[in-house]
Parts: C-alpha cells; structure tokens; sequence
C-alpha cells in the first residue's frame, strides 16, 4: 500500500471523569479499568491510521506511576508510533488533570500492538507511518526492538531470529585489521 500517513493522523483524547464503580479500595481508578480506557484509546488511533477494523495484538508495557483519585479526571492521549506490515504500535499517554488547582500529571503510559484485519480476520497491509516531532521520531526508532521483544516474548519468534535486539548483546567487534 503506497499511501504514507503521519502519526499526528492517528492522535486521540479521551476526557473521562473517574466514578466511584471504576476504583479500587483506595478509591482510586481501578487499574483493569484504565487498562480497558487504555485499549479503547488505542484501538481508535490504530483505526486512524489504517482506515480498516483493528485488533489487540498485544499489550506490550504498562506501567502505573501515580494513583488517579474518584472524581479526578483522567485524559488519555494516545498516536500510532510505528506501522510494520499489518500491524502497528501505539502509544498511550495517560494524565491525571485536576481542573480547579490547575494540574495536571503524567500517571502512566502504555505501548500496544494492533493489527489490521479484512472481513474474515485475516491480517491485512497498513499504510506506512512518518514521524515528525522529535518523540515521535524516538517512539519510531526504538518501535522495531520492542516488536522483536513482544515477538520473542509471545514465542512468535527465536531470541537468535531477531536483528536490532541482538544487537544489544553482541559484545562490540574489534575492527578488522587489512590483510598485508
Ligand atoms: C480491539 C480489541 O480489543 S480486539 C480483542 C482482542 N484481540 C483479539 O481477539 C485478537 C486475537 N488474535 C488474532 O486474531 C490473531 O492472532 C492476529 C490477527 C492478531 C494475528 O494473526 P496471525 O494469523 O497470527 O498473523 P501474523 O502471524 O501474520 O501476524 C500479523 C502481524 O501481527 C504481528 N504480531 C502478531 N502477534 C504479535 C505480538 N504478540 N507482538 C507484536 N506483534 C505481533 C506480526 O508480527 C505481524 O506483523 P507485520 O505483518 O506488521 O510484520
């Protein structure tokens, strides 16, 4: 597929304030419900970008830093950071935005792969993706390890099949000396 889309095309907000069914003990939003809030994000921005039906690959990193309190409001941003074949990786962004104090803090982020899938849920060919801002261009280059490391991790792939992971490993090789 020629066409060739830019990350800023996939960009989706989502503004939700937290009620007290979505949290835990603590009365802080539940973790499984950010993660569904996370997915839902997600999936629209990979939709975005390829303009066809889209599913879970994998949820590749998740982290959760700060709590988000019952009635904060929670804003989740999310673009697609790389497009492979048929598959892409999105970034999830995750805030907690107090909107009377004025603040507003970056609680967690996520990286998910999706895949493009035709009529009988077969993968299907994406458009290319070209980053732009400098984390964009960072969130693209280091896209390709993190897909061999979902790979191997999956078992879809050998840890010695991949190419810029086991690079990482490789003790760095003395220059070769010219034959006299
Ligand atoms: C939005 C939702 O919540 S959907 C609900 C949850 N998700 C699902 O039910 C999906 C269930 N899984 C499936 O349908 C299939 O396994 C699919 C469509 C994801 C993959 O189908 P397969 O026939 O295995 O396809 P295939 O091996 O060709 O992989 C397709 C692409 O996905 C990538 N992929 C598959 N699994 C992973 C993984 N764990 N991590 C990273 N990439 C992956 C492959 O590398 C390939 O990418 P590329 O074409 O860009 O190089």
């Amino acid at each position: 597929m020629a066409k060739i889309k830019k990350a800023s095309e996939s960009l989706t907000i989502m503004t939700n304030i937290v009620l007290p069914n979505e949290t835990n003990s603590l009365r802080n939003l539940f973790g499984g419900e950010l993660l569904a809030k996370m997915d839902r994000c997600a999936s629209i921005s990979a939709a975005r970008h390829c303009e066809r039906r889209v599913v879970t690959a994998s949820v590749n990193h998740v982290s959760f830093n700060h709590p988000i309190p019952e009635g904060g409001v929670v804003v989740l941003e999310s673009k697609v950071s790389r497009a492979f074949s048929t598959s892409m990786e999105v970034y999830v962004d995750v805030w907690s935005d107090d909107p009377i104090n004025q603040k507003k803090i970056h609680t967690n982020s996520g990286i998910y792969t999706f895949v493009a899938v035709d009529e009988f849920n077969r993968p299907i060919p994406i458009p290319d993706m070209v980053p732009e801002t400098e984390e964009e261009k960072e969130r693209y280059a280091a896209a390709f390890r993190r897909k061999e490391l979902s790979l191997i991790l999956s078992g879809r792939m050998k840890p010695l099949e991949s190419v810029e992971l086991k690079k990482l490993f490789q003790e760095p090789q003395e220059p070769k000396k010219d034959k006299k």
